[in-house]
């Protein structure tokens, strides 16, 4: 999944995985993280996700990334908020009433970018790379995050040989692979959500399930 890709998508408006309310299993499982109102939180491959408005909601300052220009200026524009516009050297940074986003590549993150995070949030992102990047995104993203960084992770997990992604079903054996060596991975809830999917029905799609992981970035790395 190279930028073209997911620029041509954003161009063509097949963004079928954008939901104009905040994530549901979010809002259930987010209190239970016991972040504090002020923190920072990073959204990676953030879309114009309804999430981050859920933090800024929340009390909570929100740092995205994301590729797509469009994708970030429809979230303020359907907001109603004209952001700031600075340029680092990670890209374009685009705030406004708490929420940063990065119009810019996630893999050119580093540790400093993510410096003052407290918690993190990937909806849709770990799932929508293929294999080969995961590791890299892993690394990158969740390497970089500080100390004791604590967050949720959603994913999708179906019979990989059934549909071609993205998403890309992420089974737990590889969450817990790839997060090990960065901090401790929780399962909070595992549900079956084949019959609210009917997309995925009609690819064959005979088993879908989302799971909802707690991660926290270890002290001490
Ligand atoms: C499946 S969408 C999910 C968006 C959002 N997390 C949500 O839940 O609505 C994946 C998003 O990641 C963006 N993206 C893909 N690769 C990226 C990269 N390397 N850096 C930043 N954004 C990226 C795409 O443009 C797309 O908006």
């Amino acid at each position: 999944m190279e930028a073209d890709y997911w620029m041509q998508r954003w161009r063509e408006g097949r963004t079928g995985w954008h939901q104009e309310r905040p994530t549901p299993l979010m809002c259930r499982h987010w209190p239970k993280l016991g972040i504090e109102r002020g923190s920072r939180v990073f959204v990676p491959l953030a879309g114009r996700s309804q999430d981050m408005a859920w933090f800024a909601s929340q009390g909570l300052r929100v740092l995205g990334v994301e590729l797509s220009e469009l994708a970030i200026t429809g979230f303020f524009v359907g907001h109603g908020l004209t952001p700031k516009t600075t340029v680092s050297r990670y890209g374009t940074h685009h705030e406004a009433a708490g929420i940063e986003l990065i119009c810019g590549d996630a893999f050119a993150l580093d540790a400093e970018a993510l410096a003052g995070c407290d918690a993190a949030f990937d909806r849709a992102a770990m799932i929508a790379l293929p294999p080969s990047l995961r590791e890299r995104y892993v690394d990158t993203v969740y390497g970089c995050l500080p100390r004791r960084c604590r967050g949720l992770l959603i994913t999708l997990e179906y019979p990989k040989d059934e549909k071609a992604g993205p998403p890309f079903a992420v089974d737990e054996a590889e969450v817990r692979a790839r997060l090990a060596p960065w901090g401790e991975v929780e399962t909070l809830e595992r549900r079956d959500i084949l019959a609210g999917q009917p997309s995925f029905q009609a690819e064959g799609v005979t088993r879908l399930e989302t799971v909802v992981y707690r991660v926290e970035r270890r002290a001490g790395l």
